[in-house]
């Protein structure tokens, strides 16, 4: 952090994982020392320019109380929404920010994102006019269907990337890029697309592709192998 702006970061841990399929939200399970929540702040936690973590849960979660993270002076919690993009907006609007403060948004479900590529972000975010997000070049053949499922084209691969968290953009920026999205029903996956839809350019710095997200059961296993073999 090179200006007087701030660093928030939001941690979105509202979903309940219908496609991890778990009952207990996959967020709150156990990955080697910890749960996969933990994990994710404890990332950010590390940060000592990240000066407040709020965390965006489901009104009806009973799980979060209980870990020791929700007891730190860094970390705050607030009711999250229907969409993940909601949720994001919940805890935006619960900051006390500046518009030029920056936000890291980083999602619960992503316990394998090491100290490097976060401080990486910030550093070059930081230095770009818009910010930037994590993200990984595609590896494998890209085909788009037909809605047969039969295959319409092979898309071209070259500078497509997949998208990962965390993503840094100005606090002012953000907001008013989620509500423009919510006010025009433009569904959004990420915080970039709905900069994107603003008519900004984020710019993407290539991260590890152990930053996988918890999505399905076999993805805790993958993360414990990669847990397991340390810095990356
Ligand atoms: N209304 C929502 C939906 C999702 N998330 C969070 O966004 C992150 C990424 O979403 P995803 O992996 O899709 O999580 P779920 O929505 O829980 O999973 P699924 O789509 O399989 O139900 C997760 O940390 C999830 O808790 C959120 O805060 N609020
Ligand atoms: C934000 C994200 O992690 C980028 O890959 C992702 O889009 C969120 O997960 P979802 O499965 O699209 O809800």
């Amino acid at each position: 952090m090179t200006d007087k702006s701030r660093l928030w970061a939001i941690v979105p841990a509202a979903g309940r994982g219908a496609r991890f399929g778990s009952e207990l939200p996959k967020q709150y399970l156990q990955l080697a020392d910890k749960t996969v929540i933990e994990h994710s702040i404890a990332k950010l936690l590390a940060i000592s320019d990240i000066v407040t973590v709020v965390v965006a849960l489901h009104p009806e979660d009973t799980f979060f109380d209980s870990l020791a993270c929700a007891n730190d002076p860094r970390v705050s919690r607030v009711d999250g929404g229907l969409e993940r993009s909601d949720s994001v907006a919940c805890a935006l609007q619960s900051l006390n920010a500046e518009d030029t403060d920056w936000v890291l948004v980083h999602d619960a479900a992503r316990p394998c994102v090491s100290h490097h590529d976060i401080t990486q972000l910030i550093e070059r975010g930081c230095a770009h006019q818009v910010g930037a997000i994590l993200a990984v070049p595609v590896v494998d053949t890209i085909k788009r269907s037909t809605e047969d499922g039969e295959i319409q084209k092979t898309v071209d691969r070259e500078r497509m990337w997949r998208a990962l968290t965390p993503q840094l953009f100005r606090y002012g920026a953000l907001t008013k890029a989620l509500t423009y999205c919510r006010e025009h029903q433009l569904k959004i996956t990420d915080e970039a697309s709905a900069m994107e839809h603003c008519g900004d350019k984020p710019a993407l710095i290539a991260g590890s592709h152990r930053n996988i997200k918890i999505t399905y059961p076999d993805d805790l296993a993958i993360a414990e192998v990669f847990l397991s073999r340390g810095g990356q």
